[in-house]
């Protein structure tokens, strides 16, 4: 009898939302879950072990980065993502196509797949749905996402429908190239548009693959808040509750907390990290422009009573010299920051559905947010 080496419990519910846990050979990611980004198999301005003890059990990779740069080859050659970027739990990677259409220059998609020149050097590239799971596969992926192709939005119902059954052709290709590999998993990702037939078509039509995880994407690309949620509610019905559900690129606090409550259990979004980068921070009485002349001289952390060193040592007025000298620690400090709020945040929603009170909980978290800093 083979034990299956990858599986997803859901332990508690509340409304819509729940808690679970995915169990595979490398660790154990408890959902709802917050995934790092760590686009070039380094999460920016921040050391593993860090990530690690902020309580993220799982991180992003990206298939379009690494494949140009340094390659897949090259990554499986040394050893495999994991023991390259000394980060021994679960990894993510998404397929590539995403990327390749918001950052390639000449790109081609057809029913093979998708031609593409790298940003990097203009070198020309052939992403099919065989060589992205090939790719991830070469990576170490535990999650692997399959190729599919995420329209811009607005867009019409005609250019949504044939994106979104290109996608399905994709991901039937996608879990034959995949085939068996234990202990890892291979992810539908449901398309559609704003379109909620489509949608719905998308989400049974990749129920019936059988696969170990489905994600929701094309959504977080510019569309306002409450047509993404209409499209996580049009579509939640139809996606096997007993999977993990992905949101794909969500996204601010409030984003999440709004797809949590309607049953969403992995996240993935460069907001913590990159708005750290730019001096942006998040915390629990909402965001801050430490780059704002009115932190010149507030002697106050950024919150006295976060666990983390980053939010309950400096003083915003240190933190907005460091951001308006461009100086690396500002870097550093303000990404540590926000990521810990992030798996504080995520934290304390997973508390709040095991005791049942999420829709009270969500009602203190906004209240922090609305307090503003005090
Ligand atoms: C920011 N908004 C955003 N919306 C997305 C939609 C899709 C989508 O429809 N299909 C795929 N494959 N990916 C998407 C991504 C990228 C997520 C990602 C980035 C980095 C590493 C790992 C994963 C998205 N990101």
């Amino acid at each position: 009898m083979t034990t299956d080496q990858f599986t997803f419990t859901v332990t508690k519910t509340d409304g819509a939302a729940r808690t679970g846990e995915i169990r595979m050979p490398r660790g154990v990611i408890r959902t709802p879950a917050f995934m790092p980004v760590g686009t070039a198999a380094t999460v920016k301005a921040m050391y593993p072990d860090q990530v690690k003890a902020l309580g993220a059990d799982v991180v992003l990779g990206n298939t379009y980065h690494l494949m140009l740069r340094p390659s897949a080859e090259r990554v499986a050659r040394l050893g495999g993502l994991h023991k390259f970027m000394n980060w021994p739990y679960p990894i993510l990677t998404d397929s590539g196509g995403f990327q390749v259409m918001s950052l390639s220059a000449l790109r081609k998609i057809d029913e093979s797949g998708v031609t593409f020149q790298s940003h990097i050097d203009g070198s020309t590239h052939v992403m099919t749905p065989e060589r992205s799971i090939e790719i991830q596969g070469l990576l170490g992926s535990d999650i692997q996402m399959q190729l599919d192709e995420c329209v811009k939005l607005p867009c019409t119902e005609a250019v949504a429908e044939k994106a979104m059954r290109l996608s399905l052709r994709w991901a039937e290709r996608c879990r034959v190239a995949f085939g068996e590999q234990p202990g890892r998993a291979m992810f539908g990702i449901v398309q559609g548009g704003e379109v909620e037939r489509l949608r719905i078509e998308s989400a049974k039509e990749l129920a019936n693959l059988d696969l170990k995880g489905y994600a929701i994407g094309g959504l977080a690309v510019g569309e306002p808040q409450d047509v993404m949620l209409r499209m996580i509610e049009t579509v939640e019905p139809y996606m096997p509750n007993t999977k993990p559900r992905y949101l794909m690129g969500v996204g601010t606090p409030d984003d999440i907390v709004e797809s949590v409550r309607r049953g969403v259990d992995m996240f993935d979004c460069v907001m913590p990290t990159r708005a750290g980068r730019h001096g942006l921070v998040f915390t629990r009485f909402g965001r801050m422009n430490l780059r704002n002349a009115r932190f010149a001289e507030d002697t106050r952390p950024l919150d006295a009573e976060s666990k983390c060193a980053a939010s309950n040592t400096y003083s915003r007025a240190y933190l907005h010299h460091l951001v308006r000298s461009n100086e690396i620690l500002g870097m550093m400090l303000l990404t540590w920051n926000n990521l810990a709020y992030y798996q504080e945040l995520m934290a304390g929603l997973r508390k709040a559905i095991a005791e049942g009170r999420l829709e009270d909980h969500i009602g203190e978290v906004k209240e922090g947010w609305a307090k503003g800093e005090h």
